[in-house]
C-alpha cells in the first residue's frame, strides 16, 4: 500500500484546482447527482458516470459529440471524476466506454493544437500528461470497452487500461497514427505501446502510422479480447470480475511493479516534456501539417 501511496501524481492537486476553475468558468462547477444511486450516479457536461456491478465497479461514459476529442476541458471533466472515483473506497474497478457512436476517442483536440499560443499549449499538454499519469498509475482496475474508431490519444487512453474489449466492426480501428498527421508520438506514447505490444511491432506500428482492424489488432496484442459490438460492455464486465477476484493489495503493487519505471520518465521531465511539444507545435511545419489534416477531415464531409 505504501508504494500505491507513494506512486500518487504530483501536481495533481495543482491540476485539479485549476480544473475547478475551468467547471466554475463552464458554469458546471458541481456535480449532478441523480437516479436511484443518489451520488454514486453522477455526471459532469462531458463524462457520465453509472453503477457497473454490485457497486465497486463504475462505468465512465464518454460524452464529448460527435467524437470524444479530448479537449481541455473534457481532459478537466473526466481527471475530476476519476479522481471522485479513486477517492470512494466503495469503487475497485472502472470500464472505460463511449457515449457516442462508433467512435470510442478520436483522440487529443487538434483545435487545442491549432492556432493557439504557447501559453494554450502548454496548459493543454499538462493536462495531457496528467490524464496519462493518473491513468496509467491508477490503482483501479480500468477496462476499456472500446466500441468504435479509437486513433492516436484515444488510443493512450486505451493503453493505459489494465485489459482492452474492441468492438468487431469495421469502424473500430486503433493505433497510434501520429506520423499520418506529419507529427510526432511522444516517448511515454510510444512507451506505453511497447510495454503492450513489444518494440519491433510498435516500431512499425509508430513509423507507419498503422490503424489496427479487430482482427489484426487482437493478434498484435493491442486488444485483449474482439467481441460483436452488442456485447463489449457486458464482456468488460465479466473480464472485470475476474479481475477483481484478485486481492486489491496484491494487484496493485503488482501493478505498480510494471508501471511505475515508466511513470517516473515522465515524472522526472514533466516541465522539459511540456516545453518540448510548445515548441515542436508552434512549428510552422507542424501548424501546416494540422491545418491540411483538419481541412482533409472537413472534405471527407463533403
Ligand atoms: C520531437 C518530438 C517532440 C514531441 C512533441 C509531441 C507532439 C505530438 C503531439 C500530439 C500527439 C497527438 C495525438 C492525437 O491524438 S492527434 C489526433 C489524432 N486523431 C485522428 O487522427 C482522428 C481524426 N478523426 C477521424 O479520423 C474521424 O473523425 C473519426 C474516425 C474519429 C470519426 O469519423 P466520423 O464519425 O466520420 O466523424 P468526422 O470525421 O466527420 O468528424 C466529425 C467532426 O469532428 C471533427 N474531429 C474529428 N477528429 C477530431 C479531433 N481529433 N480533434 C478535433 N476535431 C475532430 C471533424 O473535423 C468533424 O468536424 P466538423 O467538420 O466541424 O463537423
Amino acid at each position: 500500500m505504501a508504494l500505491a501511496v507513494r506512486m500518487r501524481v504530483p501536481c495533481r492537486a495543482l491540476l485539479c484546482a485549476g480544473a475547478q476553475l475551468r467547471g466554475a468558468a463552464l458554469g458546471r462547477p458541481e456535480w449532478a447527482a441523480g437516479g436511484g444511486d443518489g451520488a454514486r450516479r453522477f455526471a459532469s457536461l462531458r463524462v457520465l458516470v453509472e453503477p457497473g456491478a454490485e457497486g465497486r465497479v463504475a462505468v465512465m461514459k464518454l460524452k464529448n459529440p460527435p467524437v470524444n476529442s479530448l479537449s481541455l476541458d473534457f481532459l478537466t471533466e473526466f481527471l475530476i471524476s476519476l479522481e471522485k472515483l479513486e477517492n470512494d473506497k466503495a469503487f475497485r474497478g472502472v470500464v472505460i466506454t463511449s457515449d457516442c457512436p462508433n467512435v470510442f476517442s478520436a483522440g487529443l483536440d487538434l483545435r487545442e493544437m491549432y492556432g493557439r499560443n504557447p501559453g494554450h499549449y502548454a496548459e493543454y499538454w499538462k493536462a495531457v500528461q496528467e490524464l496519462w499519469l493518473r491513468l496509467y498509475l491508477s490503482n483501479l482496475v480500468l477496462v476499456a470497452a472500446i466500441n468504435g474508431s479509437c486513433p492516436a490519444g484515444g488510443c493512450l487512453m486505451a493503453l493505459t487500461s489494465d485489459v482492452r474489449i474492441l468492438s468487431d466492426s469495421p469502424k473500430s480501428v486503433i493505433g497510434l497514427n501520429e506520423t499520418l498527421l506529419g507529427i510526432v508520438a511522444p516517448f511515454w506514447f510510444k512507451d506505453t505501446l511497447v510495454n503492450t505490444i513489444g518494440h519491433r511491432a510498435s516500431e512499425r506500428a509508430l513509423q507507419l502510422g498503422l490503424l489496427f482492424p479487430p482482427a489484426e489488432a487482437l493478434q498484435v496484442g493491442l486488444v485483449d479480447h474482439v467481441v460483436p459490438e452488442d456485447q463489449v460492455q457486458s464482456m468488460a464486465l465479466s473480464v472485470m470480475a475476474h479481475w477483481l477476484a484478485i486481492p486489491d493489495h496484491a494487484r496493485q503493487l503488482t501493478k505498480a511493479m510494471m508501471r511505475k519505471a515508466t511513470a517516473d520518465r515522465l515524472i522526472k521531465q514533466r516541465e522539459a516534456d511540456i516545453q518540448n511539444f510548445v515548441s515542436f507545435i508552434s512549428r510552422d511545419s507542424i501548424q501546416k501539417s494540422l491545418q491540411i489534416y483538419l481541412e482533409k477531415l472537413k472534405q471527407k464531409k463533403g
